[in-house]
């Protein structure tokens, strides 16, 4: 069987897009349409499932749709931000206060300290600035409540009780890992039906999704509707004046957002508590001036910046078409992704909704390996990542499809590393390995590796890539599963090629292409 797969650059894209109008001969073409193409996105929370069908949405989309789209974040960017500058202001409001604590205590002894076995840190010099930023920035928690409602986020994730939590496997239980099964039923039973009705419209095509090139990002749960929509729910009434209303209070407040960013102790403050906003998802306060302007619309990087969580299933809908071949014949596919974020004690039920998926993309970002599962904070995000692999490559059901791993969020990781963060401190299987990059992700890969040799029910091979998914320069998107793929006239590529041997990156930089065997990937087995 063979595989291949496209490495597309932002900046290849955008100069196709400048020149979409070029392909005009379509109508004198025999047009034959392929086996669409299902890919499953699968991993944890903010592992940038989302951001990788936004790459795929700004490599299809035509221009217009994609405007469209872009200005639809920009609510979403003020939210990213708002958050990430009521976050600072928590974190020094606690700062102040245990300093005054600590002036008033008997023995006038600062009490913050990096570990409990280290000497007191002589307290960060705090001022009345310090505390007027405070006051002045308190109303961006209003702020922040007004663009949650606005964005009609849905309420936080099904809290799981002891008193009503069982293990759905006994195999897998671990500590701190207690799941209502019934209560994840109920939500995806809410959901469902979207599903269903997304697959009608896969069966029964809109006029939009017939024309030669088409990209929808919609909200399955909310596909009853023929509507494409981004991916929140829009507030109703004017969504310019509310939002005009908060890029004006930003904007009064841009001066003190950009102070409290520069600030040395509030830097000093953040580093103590080890609290590295800048790599938390959706991280905009390096750019604050320019997103605080009253005229701001997002650049596309931002969008893929981003975050907003995803709930339910998030369906992106595109067809790609070939080049004309020497016998005037275009190859026409209908692709359809799908990204899951569902907790892992369902997987039994939606699973079986999925069995047909050609492949399934499995994002496992690699920088988290310090980090602690939110809500469940007994659990290492790299673990729970460990964990979703495992239960994707023993799932019965899916062992038709391809796997594809992703070890995204490279750059973070080497970031972190560089920091000189230690990874044995939060992987003790680690031990004495070198603390680099390479060592790093020779081990991480071997462990996913592993993992798959063991789960899985059937041998089979799995791919493997190191990316970073917001870095354009790098891995941006992998497309490109069944034998004799079109490859999309937009990227200006008249060849299929095929890959002998696991999979091949088509580079596409600076208008040259060449292939790359595996680039940076590796296959399984
Ligand atoms: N620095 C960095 N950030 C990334 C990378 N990939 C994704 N992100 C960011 O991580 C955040 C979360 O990404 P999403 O794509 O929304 O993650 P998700 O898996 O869809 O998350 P949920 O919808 O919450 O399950 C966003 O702010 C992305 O911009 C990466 O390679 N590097
Ligand atoms: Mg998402």
């Amino acid at each position: 069987m063979s595989c291949f797969s496209m490495v597309i650059t932002t900046s290849a894209i955008q100069r196709n897009k400048a020149s979409e109008g070029a392909t005009t001969h379509k109508t004198q073409h025999n047009r034959i349409t392929r086996t669409p193409v299902k890919l499953l996105l699968l991993g944890q929370s903010g592992s940038g499932k989302t951001t990788t069908l936004k790459h795929f949405k700004f490599t299809y989309a035509y221009r217009d749709e994609w405007a469209e789209e872009r200005a639809a974040w920009r609510p979403v960017v003020f939210l990213n931000l708002v958050c990430n500058v009521n976050l600072v202001i928590e974190h020094l409001s606690a700062a102040m206060l245990n300093d005054k604590l600590a002036a008033t205590a008997p023995d006038g002894s600062p009490k913050d300290t990096t570990s409990p076995s280290e000497a007191p840190l002589p307290s960060p010099k705090f001022t009345d600035e310090h505390q007027r930023l405070c006051t002045r920035l308190q109303d961006l928690i209003g702020v922040q409540l007004d663009l949650e409602r606005c964005l009609g986020l849905a309420p936080p994730e099904i809290i799981h009780t002891a008193a009503d939590a069982a293990p759905l496997d006994p195999e897998e239980a671990e500590p701190g890992i207690l799941i209502s099964e019934k209560r994840e039923e109920e939500s995806f039973n809410h959901w469902k039906d979207g599903w269903k009705a997304a697959l009608g419209r896969l069966q029964t095509p809109t006029p939009r999704e017939e024309s030669s090139c088409s990209a929808s990002l919609t909200d399955a749960e909310n596909s009853g509707s023929s509507d494409s929509k981004p991916l929140f729910a829009r507030p109703v009434g004017s969504r310019d004046s509310w939002e005009d209303d908060i890029a004006g209070t930003l904007n009064s407040l841009s001066e003190d957002i950009k102070l409290l960013w520069q600030d040395s102790t509030v830097q000093e403050v953040l580093e103590r508590k080890s609290v590295w906003v800048q790599n938390m998802p959706g991280f905009f306060l390096d750019d604050s001036v320019r997103i605080a302007s009253r005229y701001y619309r997002p650049a596309d990087e931002d969008v893929l910046r981003a975050h907003i969580r995803t709930v339910g299933i998030q369906e992106l809908k595109f067809t790609i078409e070939s080049a004309p071949d020497e016998d005037g014949r275009i190859f026409v596919q209908n692709w359809y992704m799908y990204e899951v974020a569902i907790k892992r004690s369902s997987r039994a039920v939606w699973y079986s909704y999925f069995d047909d998926a050609d492949a399934v993309l499995f994002l496992a970002p690699l920088s988290v390996f310090d980090e602690k599962v939110p809500d469940e904070p007994r659990m290492n995000r790299l673990e729970e990542s460990y964990l979703l692999w495992g239960n994707l490559c023993s799932c019965d059901l899916l062992i038709r499809s391809h796997l594809i791993l992703l070890l995204n969020k490279c750059h973070l990781l080497d970031a972190k590393l560089k920091r000189g963060i230690q990874i044995r401190d939060s992987v003790p299987s680690y031990g004495t390995r070198a603390n680099d990059f390479q060592t790093a992700t020779k081990y991480f890969q071997q462990h996913f590796k592993e993992i798959a040799r063991r789960k899985s029910p059937v041998q089979r091979p799995f791919y493997m890539h190191l990316t970073s998914e917001i870095n354009s320069k790098s891995t941006a998107v992998i497309v490109g599963i069944k034998p004799g793929l079109c490859v999309p006239t937009r990227v200006h590529c008249s060849t299929i090629h095929e890959a002998r041997l696991g999979i091949t990156c088509l580079m596409v930089e600076d208008n040259r292409f060449s292939l790359e065997s595996a680039g940076t990937g590796a296959s399984g087995y």
